[in-house]
């Protein structure tokens, strides 16, 4: 039954706003089965990339598909998916998301479905507040998350996500334009409960790339993981996420990818903490986003607020901004007083 879905699936028009890692291998993977435009910021970088066909920056050696289309024209992007039927995509970082939205009120748009893992360092918002205050509520959007990194989608390797919306329909279209090829996508109401899951994960990534570093061991790798679990599923559950939405995809799932593979820059920054690095200069090597160093401290002070336990995101905050040493933030970790196993808000 879905074998025949997916031969018969319609060819729709979708847009990618953002040309960094993860808009260019989604818009890779898509222009496979439709009509797919990357649109970047950068009017030099996206002449480079439609001339050499390949996103030398972000994906280099991953040469396009040949019907990807490339523009730097915010206006003929969203001209792509003027029909109704279309598919927008908003790609770029948490921090350039609100600006981006603010870009998209002059234009009619379809439907608008964010990549982003995060909280907002300046408001502690959730991608999808984000949304709704800058968009309002007349916009159909939702979250498409999970365990994925962008070369090996970019490479075509099969990958599973949830798009997390209110609306039936946008869910629906989603499923219908995505899932497919070696792209499953699963569904999920729990808005709230996936975006904490992507957000935390990175946080912990940094945790565990710390302790990795330090050469703690593969026994207090497990430990930090599913210790990050239950800060994930406190944070989450006291925010309205339902708890076994960080058991799936976008919780356990993509904490196990980031805080284990070293395809994570998250995962590289703990690495290089531990090494005695400076922050401004690891993410200066990074070239590329690292949203659990800005999620770290809007975490730790949205948990603060409400009263929520968070000690292995107060622990990276701690190393990341107060100047807290790595093997100091080890040992307050494994000083804390015992406690009962279950997690309790
Ligand atoms: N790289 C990956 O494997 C995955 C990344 N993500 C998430 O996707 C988001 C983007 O990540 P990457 O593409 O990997 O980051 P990246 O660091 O590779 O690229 C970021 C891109 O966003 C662009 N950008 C920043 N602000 C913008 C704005 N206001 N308007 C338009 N473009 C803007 C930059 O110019 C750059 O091209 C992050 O929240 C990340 O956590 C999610 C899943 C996988
Ligand atoms: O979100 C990701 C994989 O799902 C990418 O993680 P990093 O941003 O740590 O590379």
């Amino acid at each position: 039954m879905q074998e025949s879905t997916k031969q018969t699936a319609a060819v729709r028009q979708v847009t990618v706003l953002g040309a960094g890692a993860w808009g260019t291998a989604v818009a890779m993977a898509l222009a496979q089965r439709h009509d797919v435009m990357l649109w970047g910021r950068n009017g030099a970088a996206m002449a480079a990339m439609a001339e050499a066909r390949v996103n030398q920056d972000y994906l280099p050696d991953q040469p396009f598909p040949a019907g990807l289309k490339i523009s730097s024209d915010f206006a003929t992007a969203l001209a792509h998916v003027a029909r109704p039927d279309s598919l927008l995509i908003a790609a770029c970082p948490v921090a350039g998301l609100r600006p981006l939205l603010a870009q998209l009120k002059a234009y009619p748009i379809p439907n608008v479905v964010w990549l982003c893992k995060g909280f907002e360092y300046d408001t502690g918002l959730l991608p999808h507040q984000i949304v709704r205050e800058v968009l309002g509520d007349s916009v159909a959007g939702g979250a498409l998350s999970g365990p994925s990194f962008a070369q090996e989608v970019a490479r075509g390797l099969p990958c599973a996500l949830t798009i997390a919306s209110t609306d039936a329909a946008l869910r629906e279209r989603v499923v219908a334009t995505v899932h497919g090829g070696n792209l499953r996508v699963y569904s999920s109401t729990d808005l709230v409960g996936v975006e904490v899951g992507g957000a935390v994960k990175n946080v912990l990534a940094i945790a565990t790339g710390v302790a990795d570093g330090l050469g703690l061991g593969l026994n207090a790798r497990a430990a930090l993981i599913t210790r990050g679990l239950a800060e994930i599923t406190r944070l989450g559950a006291t925010l309205g996420g339902q708890t076994e939405t960080f058991m799936g995809l976008t919780g356990m799932g993509d904490l196990i990818l980031t805080c284990t593979g070293d395809l994570s820059r998250n995962r590289r920054v703990g690495l290089g903490l531990a090494q005695g690095k400076a922050l401004e200069q690891i993410v200066q090597e990074l070239g590329h986003v690292a949203e659990g160093v800005p999620c770290a401290k809007a975490v730790r002070e949205l948990a603060g607020k409400l009263g929520v336990e968070m000690p292995i995101t107060n622990a990276v905050a701690g190393v990341l901004f107060d100047g807290d040493q790595p093997p100091a933030m080890v040992a307050r970790l494994l000083a804390r007083d015992p406690r009962d196993e279950a997690v309790q808000r």
